[in-house]
């Protein structure tokens, strides 16, 4: 449904997107995880038509963004990352002034907005002003007009952005309740267990690439063979902190919580191996193992902080 061949895009000397090639099956949501500067807004500008890529092709539905971009726009909601609201308009007058310039008719107007309104839970704020709306109302007002046209395919730029927890939940479960009607989606997020929670893959974007993509377990996986270890000590942490980093097999060290924490690329055997050795210096290990990868390990060992 949604296809991204080597796409660049060049922003004067800025290199936004360094060749992204991804695909997303019609019923999918994927959601992109990436730093700030990364490039998903920059991607999904692109799917969404309203910027050209420099090179590649990027298609909707089988059209192609730059030289069919009627027939995408038709077939995409696009809730960007910042959007105007108008102030003196109310919640219901917002979204008819979208469905009419999408050209719907009076009468499927005020079939659709009510409905609208209620998946995203507002009727109550029908006729209020939108600029009398709490932030979290207004990002779902916004989710409501990229779904006034009745679109099979969403593309939300974090549309939890800046909201509360309760907030938060809320927007996933209706986004999760747009995946049960059959809608591709594709949702970019800083929010990473939620994305977890609610896509079928992950695409990791950093820099203007895509430097994993995959379920989550696939990313996991993929990670193996570079696995965390976690190592508690009573005491000569420093000590162990510089002995660590100048282990070969050992990268990105650090103290949290009372711990070491350290990326190992070695065997099992060699793991082993490091723990015999340690205990032969005398450290006063309590505890060494594996910490289970959650997605925002993976992120942080995957993002190595470039371009943020
Ligand atoms: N119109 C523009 N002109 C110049 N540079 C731009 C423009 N739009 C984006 N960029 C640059 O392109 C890079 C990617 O930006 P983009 O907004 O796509 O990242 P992002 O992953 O969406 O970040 P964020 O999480 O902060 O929204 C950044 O270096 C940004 O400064």
């Amino acid at each position: 449904m949604i296809e991204m061949m080597d796409v660049t895009k060049q922003f004067g000397r800025t290199m936004a997107l360094k060749g992204i090639t991804m695909t997303i099956e019609k019923g999918q949501i994927y959601g992109f995880v990436g730093p700030n500067g990364a490039g998903k807004t920059t991607a999904m500008s692109i799917l969404s038509t309203l910027t050209a890529p420099t090179s590649g092709m990027a298609r909707v539905g089988g059209y192609d963004c730059v030289k069919n971009p009627k027939d995408v726009r038709r077939l995409i909601g696009y809730m960007p990352d910042f959007f105007g609201v108008y102030d003196n308009l109310t919640a219901y007058e917002y979204l008819d002034f979208y469905a009419e310039s999408h050209g719907l008719p009076v009468n499927e107007r005020e079939r659709v907005i009510p409905q609208m309104l209620e998946l995203v839970n507002l009727t109550h704020k029908t006729n209020d002003y939108v600029d009398m709306l709490s932030r979290g109302m207004k990002q779902r007002l916004g989710l409501a007009r990229s779904l006034v046209h009745n679109p099979e395919v969403l593309i939300l730029d974090e549309p939890a952005s800046g909201l509360d927890p309760r907030a938060r939940i809320e927007m996933r479960e209706i986004v999760k309740a747009l995946r049960d009607t059959g809608k591709t989606i594709l949702i970019s997020s800083h929010i990473l267990p939620e994305l977890a929670e609610m896509c079928d893959t992950i695409g990791i974007i950093e820099a203007g690439q895509l430097v994993a993509a995959g379920t989550v377990a696939d990313i996991d996986r993929h990670m193996r063979g570079h696995r965390l270890l976690k190592i508690r000590l009573l005491g000569r942490q420093a000590e162990l902190l510089t002995h660590l980093r100048a282990v070969s097999s050992i990268s990105n060290v650090v103290a949290e919580d009372g711990h070491v924490i350290a990326g190992f690329t070695g065997t099992d055997a060699e793991q082993a191996g490091l723990l015999a050795s340690l205990l032969a210096e005398g450290y006063p290990i309590i505890a060494f193992g594996e910490t289970e990868g959650n997605l925002e390990d993976i992120f942080l060992e995957i993002t190595k902080g470039v371009g943020s």
